[in-house]
């Protein structure tokens, strides 16, 4: 069995440091979603304007298509991905922004859904933005965090989720994915 796990959270959850390490451990592939943004969208964040779903739905068609890839060729994957609304996360698994286009379309017509586990890095704003203010070289200024929470709409059921304080230290945080995948694969 394929196992496609998504690490989400708002910019500086540590999404990418989570997924790289944990990758790293397991051998699995890992992709950050930052690295598939276009060119505009990195422009606008790095303008401190924030994204909105015009911007980030073919982004996410990208990151949806990769992870159908790994999938059809039977490759474990990890991707570090903001993926903040339940709508972002419908595309991810689904291509389709609305649920509901999905379940009209004839059965035969359309791919199965992957099946995702999405990864969410929770957290205190105050912590995010002391370790966003460290964090050198990015092109995500500190100042998009607020609007960040404000897009959040954390995972709940029935989505496939494991939510995990971010307070934690890394190598906590990674072990207590690898024990989750281990009991429920
Ligand atoms: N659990 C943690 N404990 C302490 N520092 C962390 C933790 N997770 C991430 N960091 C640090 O916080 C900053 C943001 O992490 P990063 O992985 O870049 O977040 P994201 O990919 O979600 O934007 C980095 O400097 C990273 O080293
Ligand atoms: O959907 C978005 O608004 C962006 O994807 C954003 O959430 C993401 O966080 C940036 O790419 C910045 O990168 P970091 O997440 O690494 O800060």
């Amino acid at each position: 069995m394929v196992v496609l796990l998504v690490v989400m959270g708002v910019s500086g959850s540590g999404k990418s440091t989570v997924g790289s390490q944990l990758a790293d451990k397991l051998g699995w592939k890992f992709y950050d979603g930052d690295d598939y943004h276009p060119k505009e969208n990195r422009k606008k964040m790095a303008e401190g304007i924030p994204l909105n779903d015009q911007d980030r739905i073919p982004w996410l068609c990208c990151l949806h298509d990769i992870l159908r890839r790994d999938h059809e060729s039977g490759q474990n994957a990890i991707l570090a991905c903001s993926a903040l609304k339940r709508m972002y996360r419908c595309i991810l698994e689904t291509r389709e922004s609305d649920f509901r286009s999905v379940t009209h379309r004839r059965e035969e017509d359309r791919p199965a859904p992957l099946k995702i586990l999405f990864i969410h890095l929770d957290g205190p704003a105050d912590l995010i933005a002391k370790r966003l203010e460290k964090r050198k070289g990015h092109f995500m200024p500190a100042a998009l965090l607020q609007s960040q929470f404000d897009t959040l709409e954390p995972p709940s059921p029935p989505e496939n989720f494991l939510t995990i304080s971010l307070e934690k230290p890394v190598s906590e945080i990674v072990a207590e994915i690898e024990e989750f995948i281990r009991n429920m694969y």
